[in-house]
């Protein structure tokens, strides 16, 4: 297998609006390669987190247009880090985005794209209620991405929640995958650890979730703890409340060293039951 990498996550409290955001998550990707990271992650939200609907469907950008997109690629470029924008609004038409991530190389190309799948449609206590669909359409199609240390898994946030996927993904071929992500602060506290630990642990892959985090616009507030944990279950790092920079040397053996251990990849069985089977490969495998 290849040798090891840094991977460096990076945790911030976007504003609003585009520009501040760029500022920020700019000097976060450059601390992160200060720091010898040669794979640089954001956060989901990280051009904007616009609580208003219709401020964010006048704000949001198709790609030819959207200043996130040439600043990352510059960024990649003078880093010379692999770079994954966690994710930005693209709009698509009149009333609808897609909540989409873009995988950047060394050289500033975009080498993948991946559209948020599962729609945010959930009503919390003290009326904290959240309608994604409304404003976004999901995606269809489940990503990977080769990188030089092995294949990349691409989610965001709500799609924590859905094993399949991750599980659709490992089968794929993945042995990192990123959840970038802007949990709300009770979810978090009840679910995010553990969550991203079961992922990891069922799929044996490495989980990279750069997350945001502190006080956003009209007072939303999210769980930050940006976490990189192992493919034994293992918390790397934790980037805690505030924002910064979270890294850990990755050794890609160790995937295989869990898989080797509890081949329950491998495992699955057919079996009648109740409701439909989850579906268990990739698209397009
Ligand atoms: O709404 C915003 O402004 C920012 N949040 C987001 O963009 C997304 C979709 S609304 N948040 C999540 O998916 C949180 C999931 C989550 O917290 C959970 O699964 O518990």
């Amino acid at each position: 297998m290849t040798a090891g990498f840094k991977v460096g996550l990076v945790q911030m409290t976007a504003a609003r609006d585009a520009e501040p955001n760029i500022r920020m998550a700019s000097d976060l990707v450059r601390q992160a390669k200060a720091q010898g990271a040669d794979f640089i992650l954001t956060p989901e939200n990280t051009g904007m987190m616009e609580p208003n609907k219709p401020a964010l469907l006048e704000k949001a950008r198709p790609e030819a247009e959207h200043p996130l997109l040439p600043a990352f690629a510059d960024l990649a470029r003078e880093t010379g880090a692999w770079l994954l924008l966690g994710s930005i609004a693209i709009k698509l038409d009149a009333t609808s985005c897609a909540n989409r991530s873009f995988l950047f190389d060394p050289k500033g190309q975009v080498v993948a794209r991946y559209d948020k799948i599962h729609m945010f449609d959930v009503d919390l206590k003290a009326g904290e209620s959240y309608r994604e669909s409304k404003t976004f359409r999901p995606g269809r199609e489940a990503v990977v991405a080769d990188l030089p240390w092995g294949r990349l898994g691409l989610t965001i946030c709500y799609d924590l929640r859905f094993a399949y996927l991750y599980r659709a993904l490992a089968k794929g071929g993945a042995r990192f995958i990123t959840v970038p992500a802007a949990f709300t602060r009770p979810t978090g506290e009840a679910h995010w650890h553990v969550l991203l630990r079961a992922r990891a642990i069922e799929t044996g892959a490495f989980v990279f979730a750069p997350a945001q985090c502190g006080e956003h616009a009209e007072g939303r507030k999210t769980f930050g703890h940006s976490l990189i944990v192992s493919p034994w279950g293992e918390v790397l790092a934790d980037g805690g409340t505030e924002p910064g920079v979270i890294t850990a040397v990755i050794d890609p053996a160790k995937v295989d060293e869990a898989r080797g251990m509890i081949p329950a990849l491998r495992h699955d069985r057919e079996f009648s039951g109740p409701g439909p089977v989850a579906p268990l490969r990739a698209a397009g495998e």
